[in-house]
C-alpha cells in the first residue's frame, strides 16, 4: 500500500507503507502507480517526493511474490513512467533502498539520502539481477566499473560512498523527508531532460572490453558454478554496449532465464531459511518467542589456541569486556600478539580503534569469577574438559553460563559437572572464529531455553548466524560430514584419487574437495578422535589394519598417512603435496598414488572406474541420509536449520540451498533408490541405508520443503 499527502501546498508525498521493509508487493505498486497518476494531475502539485514509512524507504520487490502468480502493475512499466513525469520526482532515502528500491529511486530525478542510509543492488545474492532497469540505468549514472562492482557483488554501500559515486544527490543528518520536501520545491520548475538517466550515454572507460573480460574471468573463478554473476556482467555489458531500449530487452531475456531458474529458487528459500534459524525451538516445546535472553556484559575464554584466540576477537571486536585465560606461558604470549595482530588488521580494514583494552589476559582460572558467561575452547579431551567445568562451576558466579566450544562431544556430560547444569551450552564455533559466519549453540537435556536465547543473542551481537541443535556426537555440521568422509576414503580404496574426488566435489561448488578440506584442518584431529573412540590402531605391528571395524566397513587410510607423519598442509605431506609445511597449494603426489596401488593389492581390491555421478551420489546422498536422521531424531528442528548450518559452516554452495534442499531439487525418490541401490552393494556401510524419516517422506508423496515438518512430527510422534 502507499499513501498520499500534499505537503507545503505544492508537493505530493506518496508514502511506501508495507512492513516491515516497504517491499514493493503488488499493493504498493498499485499504490505509487494511482498516487503517481493522482499527483500528476493535481495542478496545485508542482513537484512529488517518494519516502517509506517507519524510516525505511524500500527492501525491493517482494521476494514471497517470486515463487508464485505474479500479479498487479509490473515495476519496468512504473518505474518508466516515474522517470517520464512531466514533474520532478524525488525519491527522500531513509534506512535502505535495496534491489528494487534502488531501481525505484534510479527512475526519480533525484535522490537525497539519511547520512546513515545504505542502497545497493543485491539481486545476485537472491540467483538474479536489477531486473528492474537497474543494470541499465545505474553504469549510466555511475560509470561502468563501480556498476560492475556493485551489481556483481551485491553489496550494500554507505550514504557517503553512494555520494562519492553520484548515485545520490545529497545527503542529510536532519529529517530526509523535509529535506527532500524543501528540495522538490525548489526543483519545481527545473527542465527535467538531464535528469532523466536512460537517456544518458553509457560512461564507458576506453579499455571497456578489457574491463569486462577481467570481470567475468574473475567472476567465473569466484561464482563456484552460480549463474547470476555472470549474467549480471552480461547485462551491464549491454548497457555499455547496446542503445537503452536494446540493453532493457536485453536485461529482460537474462532476468527470464534467472528468474525461472533452480538456483534463484535455492538462494530465495536460503535467504528465508537464514531468517528462519532465527526463530528456534527445543523439543520441550521452548521457543525464541517465549524464551528471553540475560544481558552479558563480560566474558571469558578459556584456551587460547587456533579456537580461543579467534573466539576472543570475535566478542572484543563486539565490544565485550573480555577474560582471555591460557596456562601455557608460551602459548599465552603467542596468543597475546596474535589476538592483537587480528584486532590491528580488522580495525584497519573497519576504520576504527583496535579494542585491545577490551582485553584483560591471564594465566589463573580464578580470574573469571565476576563474568556472566565463559566459553571454553581447551583442548578436544572430555576428561581435561570436565575438569575445567568443575573449576568453573566452583569459581564463577552461581548465574554465570558455562559454555563450550567442543567440536562433538556431550554437552550433557559437561553439565553434571557443574552447580548450575541448565546454564550449560555448547557454542561451537567455526574456525577462524572471528571470521566465520557460523555459530551451533548446542543445548543438553538440561540446558535452559534461558541459557540457549542468552548464547543465540549472543552469536547474534558478535555477528554470527547461530542455529539452535541438541546433543549429540557431532552435533549437527560434524554430525553429517562423518558419513561424507568416510564414503571420500571408500572411493579411493575402490579406484579412485584424492585429485578425482575433489574436482568432482568443486564442480559441484564445493570451495575445497575433501581432501583439499581434510589437509587444510589437519589429519590428526580425526586420527586423535579415531584413537580415543578405539577404531584406529595405536601402533601398526599390533596386526595389519583390518578393513572391519566394530561390525561395520572401517577405511584406514587416514590412519595409515597419520602414522607416516603426513598431518596435511601444515606438515606439508597429506592427500596431497606442498612446497613446504605450511604451504597452501596442494599438488597431486606420486607417493600416494603408489601408496594406494599397494594398499588395493595387498586387500585385494580391484580398482574399478569410478565416475562423477558415483563421487557426487555417494559422498552427498550419504550425508543427507544422516541429515534426515538428524530430523527424525529432534537434534535439528527442520531442513532450514541443517541447510543454514552446511552453507556457512562447511562452504556448501549456497545456489544449491543447503543439502536438504538439494535432496529435495534432485527428488526425494531419486535419493531413495540410489541410496537403495548403494547399499545393496556396500551392506557393511550402515550410513548408506535409507533412514526412515525418508522413506516416509517418500511414501507421503515427496512434499515440498516447506511441508517437512508435518511428516516429521508424525515420524517423531510414533518414535
Ligand atoms: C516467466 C519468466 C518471467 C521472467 C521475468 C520476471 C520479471 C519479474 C520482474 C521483477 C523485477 C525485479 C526487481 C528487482 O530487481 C528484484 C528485487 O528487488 S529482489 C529483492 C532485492 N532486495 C533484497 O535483496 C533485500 C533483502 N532484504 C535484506 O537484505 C534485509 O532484509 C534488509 C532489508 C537489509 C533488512 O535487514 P534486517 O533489518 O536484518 O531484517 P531481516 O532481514 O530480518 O528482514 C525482516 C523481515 O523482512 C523480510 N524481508 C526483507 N526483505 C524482503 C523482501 N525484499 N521481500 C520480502 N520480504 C523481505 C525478511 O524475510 C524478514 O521477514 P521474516 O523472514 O523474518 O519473516
Ligand atoms: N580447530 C578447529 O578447527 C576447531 C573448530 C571448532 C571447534 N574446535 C574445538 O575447540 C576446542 C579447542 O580447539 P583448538 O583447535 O583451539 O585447540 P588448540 O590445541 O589450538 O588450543 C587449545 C588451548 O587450550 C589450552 N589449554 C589446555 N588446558 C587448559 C586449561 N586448563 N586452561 C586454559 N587453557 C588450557 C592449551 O594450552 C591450548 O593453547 C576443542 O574442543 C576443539 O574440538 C576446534
Amino acid at each position: 500500500m502507499a499513501q498520499y499527502t500534499r505537503v507545503s501546498g505544492s508537493v505530493g508525498l506518496i508514502t511506501l507503507q508495507s512492513p516491515p521493509v516497504n517491499a514493493l508487493s503488488a499493493a504498493v505498486r498499485q499504490g505509487i502507480v494511482d498516487l503517481m497518476q493522482r499527483a500528476l494531475s493535481e495542478p496545485e502539485v508542482k513537484s512529488v517526493v517518494i519516502c517509506g514509512q517507519n524510516g525505511i524507504f524500500c527492501g525491493g520487490a517482494d521476494i514471497k511474490e517470486f515463487g508464485g502468480q505474479m500479479s498487479g502493475p509490473p515495476l519496468i512499466p512504473m518505474i518508466h513512467a516515474i522517470e517520464a513525469a512531466s514533474k520532478p520526482v524525488v525519491a527522500a532515502i531513509e534506512g535502505i533502498a535495496l534491489g528494487g528500491g534502488l531501481e525505484l529511486a534510479l527512475g526519480c530525478h533525484y535522490r537525497i539520502a539519511h547520512s546513515k542510509a545504505r542502497v545497493g543492488l543485491p539481486e545476485v545474492t537472491l540467483g538474479l539481477l536489477p531486473g528492474a532497469g537497474g543494470s541499465q540505468r545505474l553504469p549510466r549514472l555511475i560509470g561502468v566499473p563501480a556498476a560492475l562492482d556493485l551489481i556483481t557483488t551485491g553489496r550494500h554501500v554507505t550514504a557517503a560512498e553512494a555520494l562519492k559515486f553520484g548515485l545520490v544527490d545529497q545527503i542529510t543528518d536532519h529529517n530526509t523527508v523535509n529535506v527532500a520536501v524543501k528540495f522538490a520545491q525548489r526543483v519545481a520548475d527545473q527542465p527535467l531532460d538531464a535528469r532523466r538517466i536512460s537517456t544518458h550515454p553509457c560512461l564507458c572507460p576506453s579499455d571497456v572490453a578489457v574491463l569486462f573480460e577481467e570481470v567475468m574471468q574473475r567472476v567465473r573463478r569466484t561464482a563456484r558454478g552460480a549463474i547470476a554473476p555472470i549474467a549480471c556482467v552480461q547485462a551491464v555489458r549491454a548497457a555499455a554496449t547496446l542503445p537503452y531500449n536494446q540493453g532493457m530487452e536485453r536485461e529482460r531475456e537474462l532476468m527470464a532465464t534467472l528468474f525461472t531458474s533452480g538456483q534463484a529458487r535455492a538462494l530465495q528459500y536460503f535467504f528465508f531459511a537464514q531468517r528462519a534459524v532465527g526463530r528456534w525451538s527445543m523439543p520441550s516445546g521452548a521457543r525464541w518467542d517465549t524464551s528471553k535472553p540475560r544481558p552479558v556484559h563480560k566474558a571469558a575464554v578459556i584456551g587460547l589456541g587456533t579456537m580461543g584466540r579467534g573466539i576472543t576477537v570475535a566478542l572484543a571486536q563486539a565490544g565485550f569486556s573480555v577474560v582471555a585465560v591460557e596456562t601455557q606461558e608460551k602459548q599465552l604470549m603467542e596468543a597475546k600478539q596474535a589476538i592483537s595482530g587480528m584486532l590491528e588488521r580488522g580495525a584497519k580494514r573497519r576504520g576504527v580503534a583496535p579494542a585491545l583494552d577490551k582485553i584483560n589476559y591471564g594465566r589463573n582460572i580464578q580470574s573469571v569469577a565476576d563474568v556472566d558467561l565463559v566459553i571454553e575452547a581447551v583442548f578436544e579431551d572430555m576428561a581435561l574438559k570436565k575438569k575445567v567445568f568443575q573449576q568453573l562451576s566452583a569459581v564463577c558466579k552461581p548465574s554465570t553460563f558455562l559454555c563450550s566450544n567442543t567440536s562433538g562431544l556431550d554437552i550433557d556430560q559437561l553439565a553434571c559437572q557443574t552447580r548450575n547444569p541448565e546454564l550449560v551450552v555448547g557454542m561451537h564455533f567455526f574456525a577462524p572464529a572471528h571470521v566465520m559466519k557460523l555459530l551451533e549453540v548446542v543445548y543438553g537435556p538440561k540446558s535452559s531455553p534461558l541459557a540457549v536465547a542468552t548464547a543465540m543473542q549472543l552469536g547474534k551481537k558478535i555477528g554470527k548466524v547461530s542455529v539452535a541443535v541438541g546433543n549429540c556426537r557431532g552435533f549437527v555440521g560434524n554430525r553429517m560430514l562423518k558419513p561424507y568422509l568416510e564414503q571420500a576414503l571408500f572411493l579411493l580404496e575402490e579406484g579412485a584419487t584424492p585429485e578425482f574426488v575433489d574436482q568432482v566435489l568443486e564442480e559441484f561448488g564445493f570451495a575445497m574437495g575433501v581432501f583439499r578440506m581434510s589437509d587444510l584442518s589437519g589429519l590428526d584431529v580425526g586420527w586423535k578422535v579415531r584413537l580415543a573412540d578405539g577404531l584406529a590402531m595405536p601402533d601398526p605391528t599390533m596386526g595389519q589394519p583390518t578393513r572391519l571395524r566394530q561390525g561395520r566397513r572401517y577405511s584406514p587410510l587416514g590412519d595409515l598417512l597419520c602414522e607416516q607423519g603426513r598431518f596435511g598442509q601444515k606438515t606439508g605431506r597429506g592427500w596431497y603435496q606442498y612446497d613446504k609445511p605450511g604451504s597452501q597449494v596442494a599438488k597431486p603426489d606420486p607417493w600416494l598414488h603408489s601408496f594406494l596401488d599397494e594398499y588395493r593389492a595387498r586387500h585385494a581390491l580391484v580398482a574399478h572406474r569410478i565416475d562423477h555421478q558415483e563421487v557426487l551420489e555417494r559422498c552427498l546422498y550419504s550425508m543427507i541420509n544422516e541429515g534426515f536422521r538428524i530430523l527424525e531424531d529432534g537434534i535439528a528442528a527442520g531442513p532450514e536449520d541443517i541447510d543454514v548450518i552446511y552453507v556457512f559452516g562447511y562452504s556448501w554452495p549456497r545456489h544449491r540451498g543447503g543439502p536438504m534442499f538439494y535432496a529435495a531439487t534432485v527428488g526425494l525418490n531419486k535419493v531413495l533408490e540410489r541410496l537403495e541401490h548403494y547399499y545393496q552393494a556396500h551392506p557393511d556401510v550402515p550410513s548408506l541405508q535409507p533412514c526412515h524419516l525418508l522413506r516416509k517422506l517418500v511414501a507421503s508423496g515427496s512434499p515440498p520443503i516447506q511441508k517437512w515438518r508435518e511428516v516429521i512430527k508424525k515420524v517423531r510422534s510414533q518414535l
